[in-house]
């Protein structure tokens, strides 16, 4: 008994390896072939000795039988949301603000909005033990058995760490695509975008459904004080993360000025389309914590961060086609 026991740390051991490196870090160790065949084996043991199955065992990321409804979760740091900037003139003043109210010696983080919905999720030593909606920012919904249906969500972290972290589900173009595609076929009706593909697909009461969307997340901050880990700034936060095993967005810059931040603007602007995943803006950090504590919070956000949101394309549209009809 022994030994299987060992086996199966062993297997768990590899297979948090092998799926860290496979769906965040996009770089698999080993053939698909490998993985399955080494899940099989964990499978077989787990179904001969349940005594032997870890909470946190890859073989449990789909959950069982359908859920009635959703647990609320008060959040225990609220999840607020960013203002807007919409054009370089709003950019401007966010900076000129920023600098009477800190001086000159700071710089920003800018990393893409993902279009998606936010979560938060939580780990105590390091095993996730819930995930839940934004909610009003106050209350969200327990959708942790649905969360442990994505892939790249780490069920366990590298360090034991109790954390709770914020990021955004969403759902790549190429499986919206086809998920319209089959809908179609199956002549359901269709989601209108990919983040409402994503938001569907995380409420719904089965996570078999869940698990078959192929949902995908970026994580970008941690709940509450970043500093009890050790850290004084936001890029080196999404550093952390990312040690620490979570998928962290590498498109990401530290612009010093805002000429930079608006030519990271320009940059991305011309490459969203390549992208493959909707992004609706881009976020702006002060990147100190130092700074970000003196700059403080709204009531609903924070001083330090802003999105700016690209022009919607239907609107675009709409003023053509009202050109072409005049
Ligand atoms: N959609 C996103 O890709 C994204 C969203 C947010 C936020 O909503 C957000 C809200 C806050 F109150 C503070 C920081 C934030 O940082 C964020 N960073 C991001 N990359």
């Amino acid at each position: 008994m022994k030994d299987l026991e060992k086996r199966v740390a062993e297997l768990n051991k590899l297979l948090h390896e092998y799926a860290h490196a496979y769906y965040v870090l996009d770089k698999p160790l080993v053939p698909d072939a490998v993985y399955d065949q080494l899940m099989q084996e964990l499978m077989a043991i787990e179904k001969e000795h349940p005594e032997f199955i870890y909470p946190d065992s890859p073989t449990q990321r789909v959950g069982g039988k359908p859920l009635e409804g959703f647990n609320k979760v008060t959040h225990r740091y609220p999840m607020l949301s960013l203002s807007n900037a919409f054009s370089e003139d709003d950019l401007r003043d966010f900076d000129r603000k920023i600098r009477q109210a800190i001086g000159d010696r700071y710089n920003y983080v800018c990393e893409l909005k993902i279009d998606g919905l936010a979560i938060a999720l939580r780990y105590e030593n390091g095993i996730f033990v819930q995930g839940a909606t934004r909610g009003d920012g106050t209350v969200g919904e327990d959708i942790t058995v649905n969360l442990k249906t994505i892939k790249d969500i780490p069920l366990r972290l590298k360090e034991p760490v109790t954390i709770e972290v914020r990021g955004e589900a969403y759902m790549p173009k190429k499986s919206f695509e086809e998920l319209n595609k089959q809908r179609a076929e199956n002549g359901e009706d269709l989601f209108a975008n990919p983040r409402n593909a994503a938001a569907g697909s995380l409420r719904q009461l089965d996570s078999k459904i869940t698990a078959s969307r192929n949902l995908a997340t970026f994580i970008y901050s941690i709940g509450g004080d970043g500093e009890a880990y050790g850290i004084d700034s936001h890029a080196e936060m999404l550093e952390y993360l990312d040690s620490i095993g979570f998928r962290v967005n590498k498109e990401r810059a530290v612009c010093e000025t805002i000429d930079d931040v608006l030519a990271f603007i320009n940059k991305w602007t011309a490459e969203r389309p390549n992208l493959p995943y909707e992004i609706d803006g881009i976020v702006i950090k002060v990147n100190r914590f130092a700074h970000q504590e003196e700059l403080g919070f709204t009531a609903k956000s924070p001083r330090w961060a802003i999105a700016y949101k690209f022009p919607a394309e239907e609107a675009i549209t709409k003023i053509i086609d009202i050109e072409l009809t005049v």
